[in-house]
């Protein structure tokens, strides 16, 4: 088991033991016990921006502990309690900054460095036992000219949220550099989300969802591919990402055809690939689950913590006679789903087999995201220094980020109309080989049914 176990630290005053989250309760059914999986080191999501103008590192050090005490999920510790799991939050620490020196760095490879240095910190280790569940690692290419990565464990922070760690890393630094109060919203706190989201699962509306659930997916089991590798092989797992970017006439078409259809361009992915697992497996009843922000509560949109909720998307594709028709499906299913939305430890009591896949030796279920950034990626500027998210990551890389157990499509869609991708895959599962050619044909695929999305289509 890879969290402290109370007994040795019940006697701690440091925090009161307070409940999981939904979301981390769900991280739970991948936590096989040994380093892998959710509560192991790799589970953890990097960020990066490239930084211009003067920057301070000991200003930048000081902003960093205040980012760690302004949000108490950075210095949460998941910790065993019995049999199940608790999280208890503790004083700040300072969290770690690397400086690297990157001078050699001719500005036209700038860019490409900076991808190489976030693939390097992706490949480290951070380890859930020791707070704060956050480091940084500063790549300077000048006096004027740096690279921030920023990498948090995945139980205390998601995509979201490391966007929030970043404004509220700039705003602290211009608070320090200036000696003023930064200028930042009150933050709540992920325990008090916690709380709120138990409470919710009480009203009637929260019922009213679950029989939504219970209808919808009777019957219904995550789709699960073969993979080349049984899990009782026992092979050492590692995750790796494929990552790719789509050409500029897919880029554009997807969400062209998306407005066509009035559905977001995610929608019209998730319909392509539905058509792609229909050709692979004969399925016609396709439930994927995708992963939603979980912040459709304002008083919760500069938290940091880990929001995003498992929720399955089930499309009957049979008789679909276009690419439009499935397109039309799916954004039905999506519609409903967005508004019944109840987190994935509620839903799945509601739908005991649709799990079943994920137990089994030689199959692995697949989720499909788009990946939700709250701000754009534009510039943005505190305290004389420029910060732009580095999103277009173009490298791939064998031991990144760990997905616990599954393949996971991410797509980055975004406001410049550019598109990127990333497949995540466990290689004690899957060959690297496998995973190019699901790429591939994919892609291959989407700029078929997007090139023809009213030519007859076979369901
Ligand atoms: O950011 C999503 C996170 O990497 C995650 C967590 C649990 C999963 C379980 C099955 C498949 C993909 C998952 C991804």
């Amino acid at each position: 088991m890879t969290v402290t176990d109370t007994t040795r630290e019940s006697t701690d005053p440091a925090g009161a033991l307070l409940p999981l989250s939904f979301h981390q309760e769900f991280l739970c059914m991948f936590d096989n016990g040994r380093e892998e999986g959710p509560f192991g080191p790799k589970y953890h999501i990097v960020g990066a921006w490239r930084i211009e103008g003067e920057l301070d590192t000991a200003t930048l050090q000081a902003a960093l502990d205040d980012v760690v005490e302004r949000h108490e999920a950075l210095r949460t510790e998941i910790v065993r309690n019995g049999d199940s799991h608790a999280q208890r939050i503790l004083p700040p620490t300072s969290p770690r900054l690397d400086v690297r020196d990157l001078t050699d760095t001719a500005p036209e490879d700038r860019d490409r460095r900076a991808d190489e240095l976030l693939n390097d910190v992706e490949d480290g280790r951070l380890s859930i036992r020791r707070l704060p569940l956050l480091r940084a690692v500063l790549g300077r290419f000048d006096d004027r000219d740096a690279v921030l990565a920023l990498i948090a464990h995945h139980t205390a922070a998601d995509a979201w949220a490391m966007h929030v760690i970043m404004r509220d890393l700039a705003a602290c630094y211009a608070a320090r550099r200036d000696g003023t109060s930064p200028d930042l919203p009150e933050a709540s706190q992920y325990r008090e989300y916690a709380q709120w989201e138990r409470e919710a699962s009480l009203s009637p509306g929260a019922e009213r969802r679950r029989a939504y659930w219970r209808r919808k997916l009777s019957g219904a089991a995550i789709l699960a591919l073969p993979t080349d590798e049984p899990r009782s092989a026992n092979l050492p797992k590692t995750t790796a990402w494929l990552r790719f970017a789509l050409d500029a006439d897919l880029a554009e078409a997807v969400p062209a055809l998306a407005r066509e259809s009035r559905g977001s361009a995610f929608m019209t992915l998730l319909a392509a690939y539905k058509v792609f697992l229909h050709r692979q497996t004969g399925a016609t009843d396709i439930t994927i689950p995708t992963f939603s922000s979980g912040r459709g509560q304002e008083r919760f949109q500069d938290t940091v913590g880990s929001f995003i909720n498992f929720l399955p998307l089930r499309t009957d594709i049979a008789g679909c006679g276009t690419f439009r028709e499935v397109i039309r499906r799916v954004r039905t299913t999506c519609a409903e789903a967005y508004t019944h939305e109840i987190p994935f430890s509620e839903l799945m009591r509601e739908a005991p087999g649709l799990m079943a896949a994920a137990a089994t030796d030689d199959h692995q279920i697949t989720a499909f995201q788009a990946v939700h950034a709250p701000f754009d990626t534009a510039d943005r500027e505190a305290g004389g220094i420029r910060y732009t998210k580095a999103w277009k990551r173009l490298l791939s890389q064998s031991d990144g980020s760990d997905v616990p157990d599954g393949i996971l499509w991410s797509l980055h869609i975004d406001p410049s109309g550019e598109m990127v991708g990333s497949l995540g895959f466990n290689t004690n599962r899957y060959r690297e080989e496998t995973m190019r050619r699901q790429l591939d044909d994919f892609i291959g695929l989407l700029r078929e049914l997007v090139a023809a999305p009213d030519a007859p289509l076979e369901t």
